[in-house]
Order: C-alpha cells, then sequence, then structure tokens
C-alpha cells in the first residue's frame, strides 16, 4: 500500500484527479485508434466529490477527454428506480459523468430496480469483465470500514451481491434522504473480491470521522470486521488521506520516509 497524507481536501482532490488523468492518458492517447480506452470504477458519497470537480475543471479548461473511457459505479440502493434522484445512478451522473465527454452508454450502473436483483449482479461482473475489467477503482470508506456497500462481516472473497445495510451506515446517510426511514434497507454491491480484481485502487478518505476506519483499513489486522482492509491483499492500492483522517495512523514517519525514497504512485 502506498499512504499518501496531504494537507488538505483541496491537495488530496488534485492528486486522485492526477491518478485519473494518469489513467486515461496511459490507457488513451498515444495509443491505436481502436485500442482499449480507460476503465474507471467510480464511488459515490461526498468524498470523492472533489476530485470528480477537479476532473470537471480540466476537462473544461485544460481538454482532459473522456471520450474513450468507460466508467462503472461501484453500489446502488435496492428498490429505488433508476431515475430517482439518490439512486447512485443518478448521483454519478449529476455530480461527475455528465459534465464531461463519456460516450453515450459508457457509463455503466447496477438497475436498483431490476426485477431479478440476483442476476442483476451477475450481469454487472460479467459486463466489467467484457470490459476488460477496471483500471482504477475509487473508493470512499465508510465510518465503520466498509467499502462499497460491503459492510463489516463481508466475505473478503464476495462477488456484486444483495446486502443488508446497517442502522450505522443508514444513519450515515440519512442526510441525502427525507428522513433515516426513506434510506433503503437493501442494496446491490460490488464485492470486495469483484473490487480487488481492479488493476489499481485508490481509496480515499477525509476528515477525522474517518480517522479510525482508515486506521484499521490500513494498519489493522486483515478481518472481514473491517472490509476495507481486505485492500492489504491488492498489490497495487494508494490510500490518499487528509491530516484528520491520518491522525491515528501508527506508522506515518515510514509511510513519509517510503514516499520521499519513491514516489511512484504519482507515475502511475
Ligand atoms: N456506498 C457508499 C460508499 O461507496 C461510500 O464510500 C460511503 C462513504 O460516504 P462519504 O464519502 O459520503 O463519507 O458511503 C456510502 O455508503
Amino acid at each position: 500500500m502506498e499512504i499518501v497524507i496531504l494537507p488538505d481536501t483541496d491537495a488530496v482532490a488534485r492528486t486522485a484527479a492526477d491518478v485519473v488523468q494518469g489513467c486515461i492518458e496511459r490507457t488513451g492517447a498515444g495509443r491505436a485508434d481502436d485500442g482499449p480506452g480507460a476503465v474507471l470504477g467510480l464511488a459515490t458519497g461526498s468524498t470523492p466529490l472533489g476530485a470528480y470537480r477537479e476532473l470537471i475543471r480540466r476537462h473544461r479548461q485544460e481538454g482532459l477527454s473522456f471520450a474513450r473511457a468507460q466508467a462503472f459505479t461501484l453500489d446502488e440502493y435496492l428498490g429505488l428506480p433508476p431515475d430517482h434522484p439518490e439512486s447512485y445512478r443518478s448521483v454519478i451522473r449529476r455530480e461527475f459523468t455528465d459534465s464531461v465527454d463519456f460516450p453515450d452508454g459508457a457509463v455503466h450502473s447496477l438497475d436498483g430496480h431490476a426485477p431479478d436483483p440476483v442476476a442483476e449482479a451477475a450481469r454487472y461482473d460479467a459486463a466489467i469483465a467484457d470490459a476488460g475489467g477496471i483500471d482504477v477503482q475509487i473508493l470512499g470508506i465508510g465510518t465503520d470500514g466498509h467499502i462499497g456497500f460491503n459492510e463489516p462481516m463481508s466475505s473478503l472473497a464476495s462477488r456484486t451481491r444483495i446486502k443488508t445495510l446497517t442502522e450505522q451506515t443508514r444513519r450515515d446517510n440519512a442526510r441525502f434522504f427525507p428522513s433515516e426511514e426513506d434510506v433503503p434497507h437493501h442494496v446491490l454491491t460490488q464485492g470486495l473480491a469483484t473490487i480487488r480484481d481492479a488493476r489499481h485502487l485508490l481509496l480515499i478518505g477525509l476528515g477525522e470521522a474517518k480517522a479510525e476506519a482508515i486506521a484499521a483499513a490500513v494498519e489493522g489486522p486483515l478481518a472481514a470486521a473491517c472490509p476495507a482492509s481486505s485492500l492489504q491483499l491488492h498489490p497495487h492500492t494508494t490510500v490518499l488521506v487528509d491530516e484528520a483522517a491520518a491522525s491515528r495512523l501508527q506508522h506515518r514517519e515510514y509511510y513519509e520516509y517510503t514516499l520521499a525514497q519513491k514516489p511512484d504512485w504519482q507515475a502511475y
């Protein structure tokens, strides 16, 4: 894991955007026209919003293009129609993808209203594989250490499937709904093994409320009790945190030392 501690949320947003831009440039520009473009994995939630805003700015002001890219969202509430304003399908379009130049049909989401959610989950894993897999997967983290909607005690080998939200996650996400009762109880989420199939994982943590979860994910034992700790199994995970989210890390000096020696997260 590469642990990158940055002074503030703007620096985190710029660095995350650098990673995505680097991925797009490596997999797009400079390749044969019929070569595959970047496949991005997009998280919802407030954490990646700064990165999305920075990518939109680069698209508008610096010509960064997503015209050969595809994207897959991480998860979805079950029972919300796709055009519900709080479905993750709607949120990712509103906050990011509608403001840049993805081709029509290139932004893929789980259908939380599918008549057969089990089949929908299998369809989604197959669609990711058909696209050649995800090049860079952006991840936020829940206060209980969840990634996507893989709540504590999720199987470390899980694929995309139905999950039941904890009361804590429903409370955390109630701010997007008229009341806590309106937050769905069930979701579809890429599994922990599905997420780890991505070639590069970019976990972002912002603010004091995430400090404990980040410390458990990075320095705690590999355990289903902290689903984000499963990223320890991945050969290429970058963790971007601001000072507040880094405040419970015990090995900060080592992270800073290794980055100063070889900042290869920048090159990726
Ligand atoms: N399913 C999403 C996660 O993908 C996200 O990481 C988490 C944290 O959200 P936020 O970034 O708003 O703190 O919320 C939700 O549960």
